[in-house]
């Protein structure tokens, strides 16, 4: 089968998406992504050796029609282009991650009379899920909370698929030996000692001004508690650049990011899918600030870690160099790490990607 995989605009849609994608190769079927050339993707996909057909970013209304004739003429526009697209390619299937190159990859498929598969990641799902749901032969969610459903097809709880890297260091986690040899190499490369302890900032694949400036304003207490390693966001660098030193390494963004759980234990992060579900996998211990735009899903994506006590939340508004202090710094402790990090364990949180791969065979 060829399989049309539309994923764009962050790490967070097109990780889940290439990580799909490599279960299907394996299959025996072939896949196509779909994205934009302006996201993350235009670097993402052609680096996993995948083929990228891009189009424009075109924002949905709020309420789309599903007369094609009533659409906006831009998006009529791009939705012809993905159907030319469909016809020219024999696509046999559309898998969809969700956000902005999803819905008219949707509609597309809905006039062309070609199964759609949507992978919702977020607890809380988004409005091109939700318009593409209606006529999914298949929907597969991460969280069984979410309240998305197939109308006319199958809906299963496969959990968010995870690149093969990062199962790959889950399995290496189980085995106390490949553990250490995993942590050494990785504190190397970064140049961090692997006996002493390592917290990792990220804001997600974009960055987060307001928890870069937070953290590089502790970096006083921080540096006497551990080292840091402050993944910042692609041009943000400049935010923590006051804080960098021997102790503190400044990076904008990290495509192995399996070589920074390797080392890490405790993270400082959004609650976007892919890093809630990644640190669950992993077992690390975690401090989520979810980002309070957008529908409200970062929160309840990290929500179940946050009840059980794996994760420690922190409102965004909250996070200040003096939260840092007090509530982020108390944490380095290998016992109460330990600790959590079981409780993590505990919850069993595993690679969905097998199982979405199962239910688009299942649709086909
Ligand atoms: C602002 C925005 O649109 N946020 C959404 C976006 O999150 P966003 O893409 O920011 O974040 P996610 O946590 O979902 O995913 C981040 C991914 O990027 C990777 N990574 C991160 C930092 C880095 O330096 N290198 C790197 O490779 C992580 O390993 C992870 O796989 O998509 C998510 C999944 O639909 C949603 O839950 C978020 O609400």
């Amino acid at each position: 089968m060829r399989i049309l995989a539309a994923a764009g605009g962050t790490a967070g849609h097109v990780n889940p998406m290439l990580a799909t994608a490599d279960q299907l190769i394996a299959r025996g079927h072939e896949v196509i992504a779909l994205g934009t050339a302006v996201g993350l993707e235009a670097d993402l996909v052609p680096a996993a050796g995948l083929e990228l057909v891009t189009i424009d970013k075109v924002p949905l209304p709020r309420r789309p029609s599903l007369d094609l004739l009533r659409l906006p003429t831009r998006l009529a526009r791009t939705v012809g282009t993905v159907r030319t697209l469909i016809r020219d390619r024999e696509i046999d299937a559309v898998l969809g991650f969700g956000g902005y190159v999803s819905a008219p990859a949707y509609l597309a498929a809905r006039q062309a009379d070609i199964p759609v598969i949507i992978q919702e990641q977020n607890a809380r799902p988004g409005i091109a899920n939700r318009l593409g749901a209606r006529w999914a032969k298949g929907v597969s969610l991460t969280f069984a909370s979410t309240p998305l459903a197939a109308k006319h097809g199958m809906t299963r709880v496969t959990g968010l698929p995870l690149r093969a890297e990062i199962s790959g260091l889950a399995a290496d986690r189980t085995d106390e030996a490949r553990k250490r040899f995993r942590r050494e190499r990785a504190a190397e490369r970064f140049g961090l000692d692997p006996d002493d302890m390592i917290i990792v900032l990220t804001g997600g694949s974009s960055g987060a001004q307001q928890l870069n400036r937070a953290f590089a304003g502790a970096a006083d207490v921080l540096t006497s508690r551990a080292q840091v390693l402050h993944v910042t966001g692609r041009g943000k660098e400049a935010d923590a650049a006051g804080a960098a030193g021997d102790r503190y390494r400044v990076l904008d963004y990290v495509r192995e990011m399996e070589e920074v759980y390797a080392m890490a234990d405790l993270v400082v992060t959004r609650a976007g899918a892919g890093m809630v579900a990644e640190l669950a996998a992993l077992a690390i211990p975690a401090v989520v600030v979810p980002l309070a735009i957008g529908n409200g899903e970062q929160y309840l994506n990290a929500k179940s870690a946050i009840d059980s006590g794996g994760f420690l939340h922190i409102a965004n508004d909250a996070f200040t160099p003096d939260a840092v202090r007090e509530q982020v710094v108390p944490l380095l402790d290998r016992q109460e790490l330990d600790r959590r990090s079981a409780i993590l364990r505990a919850a069993g949180v595993s690679d969905g990607a097998g199982a979405v791969a199962d239910l688009v065979e299942g649709v086909l």
